[in-house]
């Protein structure tokens, strides 16, 4: 026999049967070789490394006391070839008896050493009791933490206690304890966690701390724009530790402290349904519908000038050059390099090239800025945004005819195909600079400021029905004041634990796709038992 093959006795949950099996670990998978009956047919079943999520060795009771022979391994299996629906994956696992407690103990050391074992890692997890509908602990304490218990992982968990309690976290947390800062909660509390690592004055370290989450919030963008859509594969995630790379944006106001981005920037009716749906919170994730579909009936237009900075790959190095501020050596950073703070000016009316104005739009309807696919979990708004492709992508729209609005976000809301229909425009762009014409904080009337009177009190304003209101600016599902804004993007900032088999169709990530094919090929198997 081959060092990676072995013979058990082996069992599966749920099933009453016990066979004497071959097992082979190969490249990605664990293959199980079992007579299936009396005709000595051979049944197989695979479990593929990327789900297995810990294994426990025991006693087996008929061989005695002594014998630490009975290896069981965890993992999550699917029903059905569509890793993106929620209810395929379940949790289970096979039981294999060795005949010697030296055969199960190789057995562990082949496994780990081909990466079929979680490596251990130090986590933090941090719990939002108040996410969502009020589900994250009850989500922690029987999904997360059982998986958690056989994976070998050191875990911490802290309940937040209060709004913006994980900046404060994730701002101090010791960064020699901790490996990874997951976030059983929404995309809130993720941003909350990236904030407060970019904010620290070692940011250059702490960015490279793993960062995940798993849902139960009621947006949950992030997680569906990874391809995490149950709980059982967002633990499994955090346990094998597979990390992407994740570009943020950051978004700066003059003397405001700057605000960082994973997701989304928006202005206009997706902000004011997003931000007003908060008092909806009790109906769960419909909380948007009802407050987007009250939002597109009474449709406001905000007045403001938006100057787009083309993508690098786009720039001509000459015309660039000279908007560059000097390179600082990382150590003297105190912060991402931000290379056009000096926009933030209010006297400075327009930008130099290779900024350019949005032409022939003196008023927004809509405006969003979005690094992800998915826009809540159950909106899925194109499939042609990566995370990592350092391109900010922003869509916009002046239309204020209610039905022109509705269709999209009723027939397209999950096909990805919202951005085909003949709402939004939409631009690539490596960063945007946002004057809006009235400014203030959108809760308190006594700031509204109007800052361009031509674009908002003028008669050909008024006669637009433009919006003498700031309206809101909603970064990643949170209120920032509404005022001259510049947004850029960090390439690659951080990193986020993803599943080991994310990839996109037309990348070039062959270990990635081999844990795809991997997966599929263990549920094509379980499927012909
Ligand atoms: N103990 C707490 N009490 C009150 N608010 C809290 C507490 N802990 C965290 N928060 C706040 O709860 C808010 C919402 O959290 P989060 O965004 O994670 O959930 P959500 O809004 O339901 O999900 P999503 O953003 O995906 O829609 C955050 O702004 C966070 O600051």
């Amino acid at each position: 026999m081959s060092p990676n093959q072995f013979q058990a006795k082996a069992s599966f949950a749920g099933h009453q049967r016990v066979s004497d099996a071959r097992l082979s670990l190969g490249t990605h998978e664990l293959t199980i070789h079992a007579p299936k009956g009396s005709d000595n047919n051979t049944t197989t079943i695979q479990v593929p490394y990327s789900c297995i999520y810990g294994y426990e060795t025991s006693t087996d009771k008929a061989t005695g006391e002594n014998y630490k022979n009975k290896v069981i391994v965890h993992y999550v299996a699917f029903s059905g070839p569509d890793l993106r629906n929620p209810s395929a994956a379940k949790r289970t696992t096979a039981q294999l008896l060795f005949e010697r407690t030296e055969d199960a103990d190789r057995f562990i050391q082949t496994a780990r050493d081909l990466g079929a074992l979680p490596t251990p890692r130090r986590i933090l997890l941090l719990v939002n009791p108040n996410g969502g509908v009020g589900k994250a602990k009850r989500i922690s304490d029987t999904v997360v933490k059982p998986m958690l218990q056989h994976s070998g992982l050191t875990v911490k968990e802290q309940y937040t206690e209060y709004g913006r309690h994980a900046v404060d976290i994730a701002s101090k947390v010791n960064l020699d304890e901790v490996d990874s800062l997951v976030v059983v909660s929404g995309d809130g509390v993720l941003h909350e966690v990236i904030n407060g690592l970019l904010s620290r004055p070692d940011w250059d370290r702490a960015r490279k701390t793993s960062i995940g989450i798993v849902p139960a919030g009621s947006g949950n963008a992030i997680a569906a724009s990874l391809g995490i859509v149950s709980q059982f594969v967002a633990t499994l995630t955090v346990i094998r530790g597979e990390t992407s790379k994740l570009d943020i944006f950051s978004l700066s106001q003059l003397n405001r402290p700057k605000i960082y981005s994973m997701l989304s920037f928006s202005w206009g009716m997706m902000a004011d349904a997003d931000i007003e749906s908060d008092s909806y919170r009790w109906l769960g994730p419909l909380r948007f519908d009802v407050a987007g579909f009250i939002r597109m009936i009474r449709l406001r237009r905000y007045p403001g000038k938006v100057y787009v900075l083309p993508p690098k790959h786009q720039q001509n190095p000459s015309t660039t050059e000279q908007q560059l501020t000097p390179p600082q050596s990382p150590s003297h950073k105190r912060e991402p390099e931000s290379q056009f703070q000096h926009l933030l000016d209010s006297n400075i009316k327009e930008p130099p090239k290779p900024w350019s104005l949005i032409p022939n739009m003196p008023f927004y309807s809509m405006l969003l800025l979005l690094n992800c696919p998915n826009v809540g979990e159950t909106i899925f708004f194109t499939d042609t945004i990566r995370f990592n492709d350092g391109i900010m992508r922003l869509w916009y729209s002046a239309e204020t005819r209610f039905w022109k609005i509705l269709m999209p976000f009723i027939f397209d809301q999950q096909n990805g195909k919202m951005v085909e229909r003949d709402l939004m425009k939409d631009l690539e762009c490596g960063g945007i600079l946002i004057i809006p014409g009235v400014e203030g904080k959108p809760d308190d009337p006594s700031t509204h400021k109007v800052i361009e009177p031509d674009w908002v009190t003028s008669s050909a304003a008024k006669a637009q029905n433009i919006y003498q209101n700031p309206g809101l600016f909603d970064v990643d599902g949170e209120v920032m004041p509404t005022a001259r804004t510049l947004i850029e993007i960090h390439p690659s900032l951080m990193n986020i634990l993803v599943p080991e088999w994310l990839y996109h169709k037309d990348d070039d990530n062959t270990t990635a796709r081999a844990h795809e094919v991997a997966v599929i090929q263990a549920i094509k198997a379980q499927q012909k038992l």
